[in-house]
């Protein structure tokens, strides 16, 4: 039981999440760091790139809806603490503005919308999603996968609010979107209850969600990668 022990070490101070971003910091700065939102931050985003992921997180963000739900919903029948689905559910509903912010966002940039179909990086990523959505997949790795959705962008574009960065103007307020302290307070929410689901997870519940983990840091890179066009 070596590993459980480790493992368990490293949550004692400060929970199994903060053991997994130090036991994986390379690939999370690879997810965290991509050069699309270096470019960004360094105001040399190439405008057809930053236009390509708008479109497809549009794609995204609309099958991320009924993922959400999916949580909630197992938040519902495994979890005892009612506050679980008050979070989930104030993320849920940040998700129908979310929609209208892209539509208006794209308005504004003269994508349509309409019409685009997902790249092949972006239909990897929702089949992933709908892969957690089973009820085969336990609350404990969804809420994990859903915090490491969420915890990707707000790092991400906050190294693009930080001071001494370069983004241009018309791309601040993506940035302010995931990248505000308000985002960041939820993403912190989420990571709380994840942490409190994988203490009192079995080693096998504990496996899979570093492994949901690990899946959601590689689809991100794929889908910053598609963004430049990669
Ligand atoms: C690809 C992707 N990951 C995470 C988020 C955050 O919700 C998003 N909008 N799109």
């Amino acid at each position: 039981m070596e590993g459980k022990n480790n493992a368990a070490e490293g949550a004692s101070g400060g929970g199994m999440i903060m053991a997994w971003l130090n036991k994986h910091h390379t690939i999370y700065s690879r997810a965290t760091r991509h050069p699309f939102i270096l470019s960004t931050r360094d105001g040399t985003v190439d405008l057809s790139s930053f236009k390509r992921w708008l479109e497809q997180d549009y794609i995204f963000v609309r099958e991320f809806v009924p993922f959400v739900a999916s949580v909630l919903l197992k938040a519902w029948r495994e979890s005892e603490d009612g506050s679980d689905m008050e979070v989930i559910l104030s993320g849920l509903a940040s998700l129908n503005d979310e929609i209208s912010w892209f539509k208006k966002e794209a308005l504004k940039w003269g994508v349509l919308l309409s019409g685009t179909s997902p790249q092949k990086a972006n239909q990897d990523y929702c089949r992933f999603l709908e892969s957690l959505m089973s009820s085969e997949i336990s609350y404990t790795v969804a809420i994990t996968a859903f915090w490491a959705i969420e915890a990707v962008y707000q790092e991400s574009f906050s190294l693009c609010l930080k001071h001494g960065s370069r983004t241009p103007a018309e791309l601040m307020e993506t940035c302010q979107r995931w990248g505000s302290d308000s985002f960041g307070q939820y993403c912190h929410s989420l990571q709380m209850i994840a942490n409190k689901r994988l203490e009192k997870a079995p080693d096998y519940i504990l496996g899979k969600a570093e492994e949901a983990f690990l899946s959601v840091l590689e689809h991100e890179i794929e889908f910053w990668n598609m963004s430049n066009g990669i």
